[in-house]
């Protein structure tokens, strides 16, 4: 598994992930923008839904972290909440499960440490998507694997910005052993270099790359 780590060392992964609300929204499209992130040198890819990452497979065999986003009516936790989610990736080959790892309270109450056990059980590394410092020092303490920056600016306490938060990925990349991914408003090459000066691991960027109504809204916004 480690050499999965190998793989992704200073590489883009691309998240390609569309949900039902969203244009894109299908399988098909993810697995075709999963082929063309490889075609233009990502080594990883993130991917949403069991569906998802079976199709994108059959398209690349690059290294995927998988994530299963759904919403539960006790928590504000979205991002592979509870063992059920868990459950549906174990059904694909993703090498890498990503989930909440907040310090917000889960549906049914589930336990974080809980969640990385099964993961590891099954012989997949964790990431944990945290908004905060302590949150990845606390992920860390809990034995995952890799850590990441996805939830900053996404919970209430966290730092609000536009832009990813450099200064918490070069802090995250100073004081632990973990290795961090740098993730969530990556918007351009020039931010992708930033996150890398900061000695991000590795890094992953969507939206930027896999959402053209997000694309577009940008350069709209130049117009005005
Ligand atoms: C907050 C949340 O739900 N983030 C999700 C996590 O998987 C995705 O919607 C993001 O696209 C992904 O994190 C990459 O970030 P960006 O699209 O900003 O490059």
């Amino acid at each position: 598994m480690n050499n999965v780590l190998d793989k992704l060392k200073g590489g883009l992964i691309v998240s390609c992930q569309a949900l039902a609300n969203e244009p894109l929204h299908s399988s098909f499209i993810m697995g075709r923008m999963a082929l063309a992130a490889k075609q233009g040198g990502a080594v990883g890819i993130r991917a949403q839904s069991q569906e998802d990452i079976l199709e994108i497979e059959k398209t690349v065999d690059l290294p995927i972290i998988g994530i299963v986003k759904r919403n539960y009516p006790d928590s504000e936790i979205y991002i592979t909440p509870t063992k059920k989610e868990i459950e549906e990736l174990l059904g694909t080959r993703c090498e890498i499960i990503a989930l909440d790892a907040t310090s917000r309270q889960r549906p049914n109450d589930e336990k974080m440490s809980d969640l990385v056990k099964m993961i590891h059980d099954h012989q997949r590394l964790a990431m944990a998507d945290c908004s905060t410092y302590e949150e990845c020092v606390n992920a860390q303490k809990l034995g995952f694997d890799i850590v990441s920056t996805t939830l900053t600016g996404y919970t209430p306490y966290s730092h609000q910005l536009d832009h990813p938060d450099f200064a918490l990925i070069k802090k995250l990349s100073d004081d632990l052993s973990t290795p961090v991914i740098a993730e969530g408003k990556i918007h351009t090459p020039e931010d992708l270099a930033k996150v890398f000066d900061c000695g991000a691991f590795a890094a992953v960027v969507g939206g930027a790359i896999t959402r053209p109504q997000e694309i577009t809204a940008r350069f709209v916004k130049a117009l005005q």
